[in-house]
């Protein structure tokens, strides 16, 4: 059983924060950490190939995040699709295999994180009692319709006419399902580029009776809007609507416009708020390749922490082309900090 279906999924993730100190620490990039390792992520299935070649760097890459202070780490299950693996000649019978075997790899590294907690064995994070009482979840990541277009959609909020509520609830649904049923704790829906899919995916938590909570998190383009146009607040009154919604936030999304994305989303929902922007780099899908836009150092990114904390975020961490050490240093500045315990 996951640690938020013991109690009612709400109540359970304000206790977690409680346990945390009154605010979470996620996890960095996933991806581009992969790929900072070599791994190669030009393929439509992006860092999903990586279930397939390189399963042993996934978890490197999850305990990397752990040893750095993360809470919650997030599966690799960003662009793991069935229809995906399928296009590569997986069966449907392999496809979900291998769509639950992301969350399993995070499971087992959080298995080992704990197990070196209890003996005490570290020299490497800041403080070996803390991570020895440190609680983790693992969040089964469920990119968009457009991450697996794999055209940089996600970014644009973009799709083809044809593609309506309906075709994304049965895109998404056998994937939710089995992502809901792999031993995760809650479900990511990350980088959402419009309201459609907001709606797509909190109709599907109700219709499927999905047993574990979820957050969604929406990409955008400036301190107002998601990528597509939609308001952000227009976009957080949705995910406020699912009582099967735990948390409302921005992934993948430039440092700079995080602050106003904040009070936007307070002024329409008491959720928990979860913020996770990119390095601020801009990605181009045609090479798949970062360039620098109005680029953004780790240092310069840290030093808002404080900021968006007394704003009303309450979880914190990097999306794509952050690292362990940005989360290492989201973990310092926050703890560092006198933090008031925030009631949920
Ligand atoms: C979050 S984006 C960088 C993921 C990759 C994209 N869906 C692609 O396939 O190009
Ligand atoms: N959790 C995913 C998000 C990509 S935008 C990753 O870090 O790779
Ligand atoms: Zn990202």
């Amino acid at each position: 059983m996951g640690l938020l279906e013991t109690v009612e999924a709400s109540k359970g993730f304000a206790e977690f924060l409680r346990r945390c100190g009154g605010y979470g620490v996620l996890d960095g990039g996933l991806a581009t950490e992969l790929e900072r390792h070599g791994a190669d992520l030009n393929d439509p299935l992006w860092s999903a190939k990586c279930l397939m070649t390189s399963p042993h760097l996934i978890r490197r890459v999850h305990q990397d995040y752990l040893d750095a202070g993360a809470n919650i780490i997030i599966s690799s299950s960003y662009q793991a699709t069935l229809q995906g693996f399928e296009a590569n000649g997986l069966s449907r019978e392999e496809a979900e295999a291998l769509l639950k075997r992301s969350v399993e790899i995070a499971i087992e590294a959080r298995d080992i994180f704990n197990d070196r907690a209890s003996k005490g064995s570290w020299d490497f994070v800041d403080d070996v009692s803390a991570a020895s009482q440190r609680p983790v979840l693992v969040a089964a990541s469920v990119g968009s319709y457009g991450a697996y277009l794999s055209d940089g959609s996600e970014y644009s909020g973009i799709y083809p006419d044809n593609v309506s509520i309906d075709t994304l609830k049965d895109f998404h649904r056998r994937r939710v399902q089995v992502l809901a049923e792999s031993g995760a704790d809650i479900i990511a829906f990350e980088t959402t580029p419009n309201m459609m899919e907001a709606k797509a995916y909190v109709e599907l938590l109700e219709d499927e009776n999905i047993k574990i909570p979820a957050w969604l998190s929406f990409s955008c383009k400036d301190g107002i809007n998601v990528v597509s146009g939609d308001l952000i607040t227009d976009c957080a009154k949705v995910a406020d609507s699912c009582r099967k919604v735990i948390g409302v936030g921005i992934n993948c999304t430039s440092p700079r416009y995080i602050h106003d994305l904040i009070q936007s989303i307070q002024k329409v929902t008491d959720k928990p708020i979860l913020v996770y922007p990119n390095s601020g780099e801009t990605y181009v899908p045609e090479t798949k390749e970062w360039v620098k836009s109005n680029g953004v150092q780790d240092e310069d990114f840290v030093a808002y922490i404080g900021k968006w904390y007394e704003a009303g975020a309450s979880l914190v961490g990097g999306c794509c082309r952050t690292t362990p050490n940005t989360i290492r240093a989201i973990s310092r500045a926050l703890s560092s900090k006198s933090i008031d315990k925030r009631q949920f």
